[in-house]
């Protein structure tokens, strides 16, 4: 039987780690793979954001979500990536926001603040909300230079 799941690259960072592992159990009707970090221990964002964000890039995978402690570090790194929109999301309506006019393609989420029942519905609302085109598509296509 085909896995029609929708894939989803998900890193993290020291402080987002135990949201990130939260969001893999919520997460189970998606196909969900881990690209670290794999503990609290500290260590560097990037080296979590680019992986993520060239897993999404290549086109193997359809959304990445990305956490660390304000969420800043990995979407400044993400949106380094020639294809990447990542879009840092701390409550709901800017989650609904940044798929309908942006169409990002990768969820930033800041672990150190929001709740760890607003990031699942931060996360919700990004992976159900489709880009609504139309004068949208006209400014999307005008990001790259
Ligand atoms: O890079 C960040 C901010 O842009 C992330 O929030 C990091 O998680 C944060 O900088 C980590 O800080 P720490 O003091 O090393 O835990």
């Amino acid at each position: 039987m085909p896995n029609d799941k929708i894939k989803i690259a998900i890193g993290a960072d020291h402080a987002g780690f135990e949201f990130k592992e939260m969001l893999k159990d919520y997460l189970s009707d998606y196909e969900v793979e881990d690209f670290g970090t794999h503990s609290l221990d500290s260590v560097d964002y990037p080296n979590f954001a680019h992986p993520v964000a060239s897993a999404v890039e290549s086109g193997d995978f359809k959304y990445g979500i990305l956490l660390c402690g304000s969420a800043n570090g990995v979407a400044i790194t993400a949106n380094k990536h020639q294809n990447i929109r990542a879009g840092l999301c701390w409550e709901n309506e800017v989650a609904s926001l940044v798929r309908k006019h942006n169409d990002a393609n990768v969820l930033c989420i800041p672990a150190r603040f929001v709740s760890d029942k607003l990031a699942k519905e931060i996360t919700t609302t990004f992976l159900n909300t489709e880009f609504e085109g139309g004068r949208h598509q006209n400014r999307v296509d005008k990001i790259s230079c």
